[in-house]
């Protein structure tokens, strides 16, 4: 894949191909995920994000291939909304509580890293789009996840909360030492810290570095020219090394060359 490591990866996905009443929604997708990296899913509405995740997270059962856990892989995960039934009315710390071996010094730990002790008591139902994310954010961070799974993080959050939902991510990720792998359509936010964009369109359209990826031509014909703007605004120096096949490989904590790298699978 695009970013390897001396680290064995956490997740393997290999040949996942996912068929729901004979219509393809994935199909042949590799993805390796190592520690403390972000890898960050785009594409266009139906193109197969979410099932990707689900059957990452083994939610989802592919037709074909197969999804690797490393030894010691723990994974928490935002999912893209809850379903939380009015009539039932549930506070802030008893949903926490009813996470597996949550512990009440854990969860005080969770609420006042992400900035909500204030919300504790609070009712679930009447949380605000970006309280909610951050609650479930919290109630995944109860199990010291190295690997972060989150389903369009940003959505229901206004303009205004996104780029501090954003940077608390980027915080939690650094405070746990995890990784995160991400759906977003907000590119512009998340692409400076991303390692690894993948472009899926039921097939992986292309991937490479948010660099890279801005300038193929398949992700301009999805996207337009919209994040090579903000790529060109927020480009930073990853410190790459490239084998012989031109593949990106690095180690997360040393690395040492600035990446101009192609992306390679395109459609
Ligand atoms: N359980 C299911 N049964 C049948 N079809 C499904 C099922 N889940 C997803 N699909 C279909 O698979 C395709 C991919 O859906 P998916 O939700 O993964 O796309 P997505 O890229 O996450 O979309 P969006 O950006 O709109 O959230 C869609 O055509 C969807 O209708």
């Amino acid at each position: 894949m695009l970013v390897k490591s001396i680290q064995a990866p956490l997740v393997q996905l290999r040949d996942i191909t996912v068929e729901f009443e004979q219509k393809i929604a994935l199909q042949n997708i590799n993805l390796d995920i190592y520690p403390n990296t972000i890898t960050t899913i785009v594409g266009p509405n139906g193109g197969g994000k979410s099932t990707l995740l689900k059957v990452l997270l083994k939610l989802q059962r592919p037709t074909s291939g197969r999804v690797v856990y490393n030894k010691g892989v723990r994974i928490g995960y935002v999912p893209q909304k809850i379903h939380v039934d009015p009539s039932l009315p549930i506070t802030v710390k008893k949903f926490l509580s009813l996470q597996k071996n949550a512990k009440k010094a854990d969860i005080l730990h969770a609420l006042a890293q992400l900035s909500i002790t204030h919300l504790t008591d609070n009712r679930l139902q009447k949380l605000s789009g970006g309280e909610m994310q951050r609650v479930l954010l919290a109630r995944a961070m109860l199990n010291k996840p190295n690997l972060l799974v989150l389903d369009e993080p940003m959505q229901g959050v206004d303009i205004t909360g996104q780029a501090e939902l954003y940077q608390l991510i980027h915080h939690t990720q650094q405070q746990l030492n995890c990784a995160i792998l991400m759906v977003s359509h907000d590119l512009h936010l998340v692409m400076a810290d991303t390692n690894q964009v993948l472009c899926i369109n039921r097939h992986i359209c292309c991937a490479g570095t948010p660099e890279a990826i801005s300038n193929d031509p398949t992700f301009r014909y999805i996207f337009g020219d919209q994040f090579s703007k903000n790529v060109a605004f927020y480009t930073h120096h990853h410190n790459h090394k490239h084998d012989l096949h031109g593949d990106v490989c690095c180690t997360p904590h040393s690395y040492t060359q600035q990446c101009t790298h192609q992306s390679k699978n395109r459609s």
